[in-house]
């Protein structure tokens, strides 16, 4: 079994005293400056004047610009959109690097993928939740916290090491849980998971149960409650005591139907254009369609994006969960931030 690492096995002191830059303040920015600062350690927030500065501020974070907190900074986290990492760098971050200072990503893409190319008198580490930065943020609070992964590309203190893991621990990862990787493994695992499963997998299935339903003349608030509402509580029995655990909880019948149906609709052919995506992803095709996509201003990705929010699921969903208060909460909190195109 890998060796999974908690807080007790961990010394911080190697990042007591050190200056912190947070690079970017959205999913993962706010959580890993909010939790590290909480955690005691010296944080500053690196950005540009705007929607991420004001809430930095609001929330008590010492805010300056991207140069000012990277040169001030022993460590630099870059937290900011994987597309726009290489310019910032290259801008605002490189030529404030000073020697045995470190150089963190949340995610191996720009390095793994040649697009950042740092100096080698520097560490550079990942330090890499698997999860969502508002879950890293919302477990630390509750006294939990997101597993995560660190990685080593460049030990030049010989500290990186010991750097990654008291990192890990101030944000909250080692109640959780922390792993050994490298850039590629996190890189291409990250990618295929978020891809084939967690997100792009997870929403084509739940697509298409709810289109199934609705075609065949179900209601669709019934389908959506179906495949996509009570998909959260199943996967919350997953996530608490495995699949076994959640099959303790559902009828035989159901279990039947899971063992039956369930290859079915996920088969061989399903693994092999699973297979696919991995192949695209270790060449690199992936990764030069998503420059290229962004290079040319997102033209697919915006269509899509407006496609799908105007599918019938959604506009149901709005509906039915403004009639949850419980769900409510939440999604209103989310509302907020979607209508000013921002992730914190
Ligand atoms: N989202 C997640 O949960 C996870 C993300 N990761 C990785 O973490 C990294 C950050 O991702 P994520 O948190 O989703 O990023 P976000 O899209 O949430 O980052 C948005 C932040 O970046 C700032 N920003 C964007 N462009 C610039 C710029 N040119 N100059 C200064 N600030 C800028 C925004 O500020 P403004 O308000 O001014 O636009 C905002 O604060 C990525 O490498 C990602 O792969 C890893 C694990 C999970
Ligand atoms: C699953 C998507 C993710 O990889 C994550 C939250 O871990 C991301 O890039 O946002
Ligand atoms: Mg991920
Ligand atoms: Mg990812």
């Amino acid at each position: 079994m890998a060796k999974v690492v908690y807080n007790d096995q961990i010394q911080e002191d190697v990042l007591k005293g050190k200056k912190i830059a947070i690079i970017g303040y959205g999913s993962q920015g706010h959580a890993h400056a909010l939790n590290l600062k909480e955690s005691g350690f010296d944080v500053v927030v690196g950005l540009r004047k705007g929607k991420s500065w004001d809430q930095a501020y609001e929330d008590g974070l010492d805010v300056k610009t991207v140069a000012e907190a990277s040169k001030e900074a022993d460590v630099i986290m870059i937290l900011l959109p994987d597309e726009n990492q290489p310019q910032v760098y290259k801008e605002s971050i490189e030529a404030n690097l000073e020697e045995g200072n470190a150089l963190v990503f949340a995610h191996g893409f720009n390095i793994h993928y040649s697009q950042i190319t740092p100096p080698e008198n520097v560490d550079v580490f990942l330090v890499a939740p698997k999860g969502p930065g508002h879950l890293v943020r919302r477990t630390f609070e509750e006294g939990a916290g997101v597993p995560a992964l660190y990685g080593i590309y460049q030990d030049y203190t010989g500290n990186a090491r010991e750097l990654a893991l008291a990192y890990a621990k101030g944000v909250g990862a080692g109640r959780a849980g922390i792993l050994e990787t490298t850039f590629q493994e996190e890189t291409e695992t990250d990618l295929f998971g978020e891809q084939a499963v967690l997100c792009g997998g997870a929403t084509s299935l739940v697509k298409a149960g709810f289109e199934t339903l609705v075609e065949a003349g179900y209601q669709p608030e019934v389908a959506y409650f179906e495949c996509l509402h009570e998909l959260k509580l199943i996967v919350d029995l997953m996530y608490e005591s495995g699949l076994e655990g959640m099959r303790y909880s559902i009828s035989d019948t159901a279990q039947w139907g899971d063992f039956v149906s369930g290859p079915r609709v996920i088969n061989d052919e399903t693994k092999a254009r699973m297979k696919d995506v991995l192949t695209d992803i270790q060449t690199g095709k992936f990764a030069k369609d998503w420059i290229l996509e962004n290079q040319a201003n997102r033209p697919q990705f915006n269509a899509i994006n407006q496609a799908e929010k105007n599918h019938l699921i959604e506009k149901v969903g709005r509906e039915l969960r403004d009639l949850m208060p419980f769900v409510k909460q939440r999604a209103n909190a989310k509302k907020e931030v979607v209508s000013d195109d921002s992730n914190n």
